[in-house]
């Protein structure tokens, strides 16, 4: 892993913990408000059943104190009596213990209810904006109400049932025009929005430290991986460098004998299996001991190295060779017939005689110029590559003999 590759994959890996850790804190919050509103829900409920208990028994008596006045909305016989000692009591209907609830629980836990309706008998309980919406959405038929506003600039959960008006219910509200199953207002429960805040904050700072540590671990083994990656790769390298050594002539960076010896039995191999014509050039600068003694050493491994350069050009294709034989000798091997390879032979030595590198001691021309010996044969199992090899050899030979700056080809 390069140093750019290590810095994407890690900014990958750091956006992904952040992901994760922004999609598990939301999701966290949302399920504290599920949890919340589920609370709520579930007051609603036991307010519900304590009113019911209360209205089953016709509301109950309770002594007439400062805090606990008779309720003047209240019109049924009987709402105030006295006992035989004295004592006075007035009839708390549910309604009325509602209400007195709700103060208890306000200054006790700092939960709100509140029982309301769009048509109060008593002002108090007139609905407030958030509720009035709550109440509409009931008489559309919704079955509760929740949301996460505020009270007086505070954050509140707020949770509304409605109140339908059972046969015990009629007891005190059969003035009304009313049915059983009407709704008759709601009760509000509002949950104060700190109660979910500790816990959400315990959690936020549960998930930065095992993301963190999950973003460290994760870094961590993104840096062992580059590091043995790159050991790796210099391994390589090193090992690739070994091997062209092993197999690339230093001087004129061509493939070099040895290498020419493995391709040209594989070529032959092959060549045997699908009985194609398998071709060879062999090539040898003219006068070359000539030149170097007139140039000196140095300048015959320039020579040497500008005749390699040329001919590699000439060698794109994978089936085909060029490599330095040995000396001032190069050797071609390619799959192709005994035409095709004449042709190339042909533009080989015009792209060396075109060089025009003088040659100050050549009997054939003023430049550097080269002999090609040309062989072909269709392999077969009763041969062997050295008859190519001899082959293209005897040619150059006779190409050497005529003349030298041309083409030769074998002939049997
Ligand atoms: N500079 C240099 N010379 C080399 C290298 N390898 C072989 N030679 C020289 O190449 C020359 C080959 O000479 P010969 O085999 O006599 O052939 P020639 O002079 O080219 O004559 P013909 O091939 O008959 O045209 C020798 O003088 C070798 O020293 C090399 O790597 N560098």
């Amino acid at each position: 892993m390069k140093g750019v590759s290590f810095l994407i994959f890690s900014v990958l890996w750091l956006a992904m913990i952040a992901f994760s850790f922004h999609y598990q804190v939301e999701d966290d919050k949302k399920y504290a408000e599920r949890v919340v509103f589920k609370q709520a829900e579930m007051f609603f409920k036991h307010l519900v059943q304590i009113r019911q208990w209360n209205s089953q028994h016709g509301g109950v008596y309770a002594p007439i104190t400062v805090n606990t006045a008779p309720n003047p909305y209240l019109k049924v016989p009987n709402r105030d009596v006295s006992l035989p000692n004295g004592i006075q009591l007035t009839l708390i209907n549910p309604a009325y213990m509602t209400r007195q609830l709700a103060e208890l629980e306000e200054n006790g836990s700092g939960i709100r209810f509140h029982i309301t309706s769009l048509t109060p008998i008593r002002p108090e309980n007139k609905a407030d904006d958030w509720e009035a919406k709550a109440l509409q959405a009931f008489a559309k038929g919704a079955s509760f109400f929740t949301e996460l506003t505020d009270i007086g600039g505070q954050p509140f959960y707020r949770y509304m049932g409605p109140l339908k008006l059972d046969s015990d219910c009629l007891k005190c509200h059969a003035d009304q025009e009313s049915e059983v199953g009407d709704i008759r207002g709601g009760i509000s429960v509002s949950l104060p929005g700190e109660f979910i805040d500790d816990f959400v904050s315990d959690r936020v700072e549960r998930l930065r430290k095992s993301h963190l540590l999950i973003a460290a671990v994760g870094l961590l083994a993104l840096l062992i991986a580059s590091w043995a990656q790159s050991k790796l790769s210099r391994r390589l390298t090193k090992a690739q460098s070994h091997l062209q050594l092993a197999y690339l002539d230093s001087l004129t960076l061509l493939p070099n004998r040895r290498y020419y010896d493995a391709f040209l039995r594989r070529e032959w191999k092959r060549a045997t299996r699908h009985h194609y014509p398998l071709s060879m050039i062999m090539i040898d600068i003219d006068f070359f001991k000539a030149y170097n003694d007139n140039l000196g050493h140095p300048e015959g491994d320039q020579c040497l190295r500008q005749v390699g350069r040329t001919l590699r050009r000439y060698f794109r294709r994978s089936g085909d060779l060029i490599a330095r034989y040995g000396g001032e000798e190069f050797c071609v091997v390619a799959a192709c017939d005994s035409m095709q390879i004449m042709q190339l032979a042909e533009i080989l030595r015009m792209a060396v005689e075109t060089m025009k590198l003088p040659h100050p001691d050549s009997n054939v021309s003023q430049y550097v110029t080269i002999s090609l010996g040309v062989a072909t044969l269709i392999p077969a199992e009763n041969m062997e590559c050295g008859d190519l090899l001899l082959h293209a050899d005897q040619a150059l030979y006779k190409a050497k003999h005529s003349g030298r700056n041309r083409v030769a080809k074998y002939q049997v």
